[in-house]
C-alpha cells in the first residue's frame, strides 16, 4: 500500500494501472482538478482580505443568489480544463448548459466530460466555515471528434469513472476515488503539494452523527421525521450527536472519517430535495459505496436513478451503512 510521504502526482502514476482505460488521459485530467483546486485554494484562504466575499450579483440556473466564490471557482475550473484540453465538455452547477471544449475539432480525441459544484457550501463563504468543490467524471458516449452532446452528461451515477472533492477547511485535502477504494490528500501550503494523509477511507459501518437540517423538520417526509426521532431516543447507543455544517463536503467528510449519515429530504419547499443528481449527489454516492458506505433517495440507490436533466434535484441520504438501511427502513415503513 502506498506510504504516507506520497504525493498525490506519484499516487496517480502509481495507480494508473489499476484503472481499466490506462491512457494516462484520467491522470492528466486528475492532475489539472488538482492545479485548478490549488488556485481556488489560494482565493478561499484570502477571503475576507480580498474582494472574494458576499454576492456577485446574479442569479444561477437554480435561481439561488451566485457568490464571487461560485464565479471564481467556476472560472477557474473551467479555464484550467480548456487550457489543458484534457476533456471535450464540462457541466458546472454555475453554468445553465453544458460547455463544449473544442469538441467540434475532429482532431480532439478527448474522452471524458467532467460535471462539476464548483464551490459547494456557499452559503458558508462569509462566515468562515469550510467550503468545497465537487466533481465527476464519466467517458462520452458519442464518438471521440464528433460535437458533445447532452447525452454523455446524463449518464447513471454507476457509469462514473472518477468522483472526488476538494474540501478547504482547516487543511485543504483533495479526496476521490477511480473505482478502486477512496484515499486522501492533503495539501502543504509551505510547498503547495498534496500528501497521501488518508490511504484507504472507509466509512465504519455504524455511526452516532445525524446531519440534517432540522430547521426543516416539518416539511420533512414521514419516514424521516420518525427516523430523526429513533436518532433522538434513550436507547442503546442513542441519542446520537447532531451535526449539520450545511456544506455537502464538510459533512460528508466528517462523516466518513467518524461515522455518520447525512440526510436532505424532499419537501413542499423542495419536492425532489435541494441537492444536485450529477454534480452533487453522483460523485458522493460513488466515493460512499467505495469507502463501504451507502447513499440512495430513501429507496433507489442514488447511482441507479436515470438522469433526465442537467440541475435535477433528488432527496439524498447517505453514510455509514447501517444507519442509512434503517433510515430506509423508516422510508419504507411510514413514507411520505
Ligand atoms: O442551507 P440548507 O438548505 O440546509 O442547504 C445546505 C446544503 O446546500 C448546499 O450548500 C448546496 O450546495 P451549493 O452551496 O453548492 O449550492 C450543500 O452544500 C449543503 O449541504
Ligand atoms: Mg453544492
Ligand atoms: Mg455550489
Amino acid at each position: 500500500m502506498a506510504g504516507k510521504n506520497q504525493t498525490l502526482g506519484e499516487f496517480i502514476i502509481e495507480n494508473q494501472d489499476s484503472f481499466k482505460y490506462t491512457s494516462g488521459e484520467l491522470s492528466r485530467l486528475i492532475n489539472s482538478i488538482r492545479l485548478a483546486a490549488k488556485v481556488v485554494n489560494h482565493e478561499v484562504n484570502k477571503a475576507g482580505l480580498v474582494d472574494i466575499t458576499g454576492a456577485a450579483g446574479d442569479i444561477n440556473i437554480q435561481g439561488e443568489d451566485q457568490q464571487k466564490l461560485d464565479v471564481y471557482a467556476n472560472d477557474k475550473f473551467i479555464q484550467t480544463l480548456t487550457k489543458r484540453n484534457i476533456v471535450c465538455g464540462i457541466a458546472s452547477e454555475e453554468e445553465d448548459d453544458f460547455v463544449a471544449i473544442n469538441s467540434q475539432d475532429e482532431n480532439n480525441q478527448n474522452k471524458y466530460v467532467v460535471l462539476i459544484d464548483p464551490l459547494d457550501g456557499s452559503s458558508n463563504i462569509d462566515v468562515n466555515v469550510s467550503v468545497g468543490t465537487i466533481f465527476s467524471i464519466f467517458r462520452r458516449v458519442t464518438p471521440a471528434g464528433t460535437p458533445v452532446k447532452l447525452e454523455d452528461f446524463l449518464q447513471k451515477g454507476s457509469k462514473q469513472v472518477a468522483a472526488g472533492y476538494v474540501v478547504y477547511g482547516t487543511s485543504t485535502m483533495l479526496v476521490y476515488t477511480t473505482g478502486d477504494g477512496v484515499n486522501g490528500f492533503t495539501l502543504n501550503p509551505a510547498i503547495g503539494t498534496f500528501y497521501l494523509s488518508h490511504p484507504n477511507m472507509t466509512f465504519p459501518e455504524d455511526g452516532n452523527i445525524y446531519s440534517v437540517n432540522e430547521g426543516n423538520y416539518l416539511d420533512f417526509p414521514l419516514g424521516i421525521k420518525k427516523y430523526i426521532k429513533y436518532c433522538q431516543e434513550e436507547e442503546g447507543d442513542r441519542p446520537y450527536t447532531s451535526r449539520y455544517i450545511g456544506s455537502l463536503v464538510s459533512d460528508f467528510h466528517r462523516n466518513m472519517i467518524k461515522g455518520g449519515i447525512y440526510m436532505y429530504p424532499k419537501g413542499s419547499r423542495n419536492p425532489n430535495g435541494k441537492l444536485r443528481l450529477l454534480y452533487e449527489c453522483n460523485p458522493m454516492a460513488f466515493l460512499a459505496e467505495q469507502a463501504n458506505g451507502k447513499a440512495s433517495d430513501g429507496y433507489v440507490r442514488t447511482m441507479d436513478v436515470e438522469p433526465t436533466e442537467l440541475h435535477q434535484r433528488v432527496p439524498f441520504i447517505c453514510g455509514s451503512r447501517n444507519m442509512v438501511d434503517k433510515a430506509e427502513e423508516f422510508m419504507r415503513e411510514f413514507g411520505e
